[in-house]
C-alpha cells in the first residue's frame, strides 16, 4: 500500500509538499535579492544541487499526475500560479465572491520587471489564471483561447494585491470574462485589466488533449 492511500498520509503529504514549496520560495527570494559574498553563492549553490538530489530519484513522467493531487476535484499543487507547492507560484489565492472571484497575493523580487514592479507578463498569467477560476466556478471551464491585458500603471513588488474576475457574456462554447488587478489599499485604482475569451472544449478535442493524463 502506498504510503498516501489513506486520508491521514494524503494529508500529511499535501502538508509536506506546502512545506517543500514555502522553503523554495524563500530561497527564490533570497536567492533574488541577495548581496552575499560571491564565496556565499558558490557555497549556497553547492548546497543546492544536494538537497535537490534525493528529490530526483523517484520523479514522475510527463503525462502522469502527482500523486497528492486531485485532477478532477481541482488540487493542483504544483500550478504556477496558485499551487502551494510550486516554487515558481507567489502563490495567488482566490475565491468565490458572488457571481465572481477575488484573489490575493503579494509578489517578490523574483517576479520583477521594471525595477520595483512586476513584470507585465506575471500579471498576464495571474489574470490568465484568475478568469480561468472565474468562468469554471460559473460552470463553464475552459481553455484560454484570447487574453488581452490593458496596463494602466504598474504593479508594485511587496505590496498586498487584489485581484478579480467575473463573466461577462457566454456565446456558445465561448465565454468572455473580465479581470483586474489593484493593490488591496486602493481596490478603487485598476492597475491592469484583462478579457480572456475561454473555449469549452468538445469531447474529441479533450480525448486528444488530455487522454494520455486521464487515462
Ligand atoms: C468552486 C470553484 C470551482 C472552480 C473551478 C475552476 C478551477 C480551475 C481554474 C483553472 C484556471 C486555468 C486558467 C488557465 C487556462 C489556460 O492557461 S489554458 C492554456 C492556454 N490555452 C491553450 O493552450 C489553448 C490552445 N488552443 C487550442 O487548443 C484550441 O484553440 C482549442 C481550445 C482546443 C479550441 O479549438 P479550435 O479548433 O481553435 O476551436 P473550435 O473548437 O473550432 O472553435 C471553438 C470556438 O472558439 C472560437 N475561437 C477559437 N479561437 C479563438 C480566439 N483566439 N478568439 C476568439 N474566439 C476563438 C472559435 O471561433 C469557435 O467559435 P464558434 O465558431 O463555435 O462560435
Amino acid at each position: 500500500m502506498s504510503e498516501i492511500e489513506n486520508g491521514h498520509g494524503l494529508k500529511r503529504r499535501r502538508e509536506a509538499i506546502t512545506g517543500l514549496g514555502d522553503a523554495l520560495r524563500l530561497l527564490i527570494e533570497q536567492a533574488t535579492a541577495t548581496e552575499a559574498p560571491t564565496e556565499e553563492l558558490l557555497r549556497a549553490a553547492e548546497l543546492i544541487r544536494r538537497a535537490a538530489a534525493p528529490l530526483g530519484e523517484r520523479v514522475r513522467g510527463r503525462f502522469e499526475t502527482a500523486a497528492a493531487d486531485d485532477l478532477l476535484g481541482g488540487v493542483r499543487l504544483y500550478n504556477p500560479v496558485t499551487g502551494a507547492g510550486s516554487a515558481f507560484a507567489p502563490p495567488l489565492e482566490i475565491h468565490r465572491d458572488g457571481d465572481g472571484a477575488v484573489g490575493t497575493c503579494t509578489l517578490g523580487r523574483a517576479f520583477e520587471g521594471p525595477p520595483s514592479f512586476a513584470h507585465g507578463g506575471v500579471s498576464a498569467m495571474l489574470l490568465d489564471q484568475m478568469l480561468g477560476y472565474a468562468a469554471g466556478a460559473a460552470g463553464h471551464p475552459g481553455m484560454t483561447v484570447r487574453l488581452d491585458t490593458g496596463y494602466r500603471r504598474p504593479v508594485p513588488l511587496y505590496t498586498p494585491l487584489r485581484l478579480t474576475a467575473r463573466v461577462a457574456g457566454i456565446d456558445g462554447r465561448r465565454v468572455t470574462v473580465t479581470g483586474t488587478i489593484t493593490t488591496a489599499a486602493e481596490p478603487g485604482d485598476v492597475l491592469v485589466e484583462a478579457t480572456g475569451v475561454f473555449v469549452a472544449l468538445r469531447a474529441e478535442q479533450a480525448r486528444r488533449l488530455f487522454g494520455p493524463v486521464l487515462g
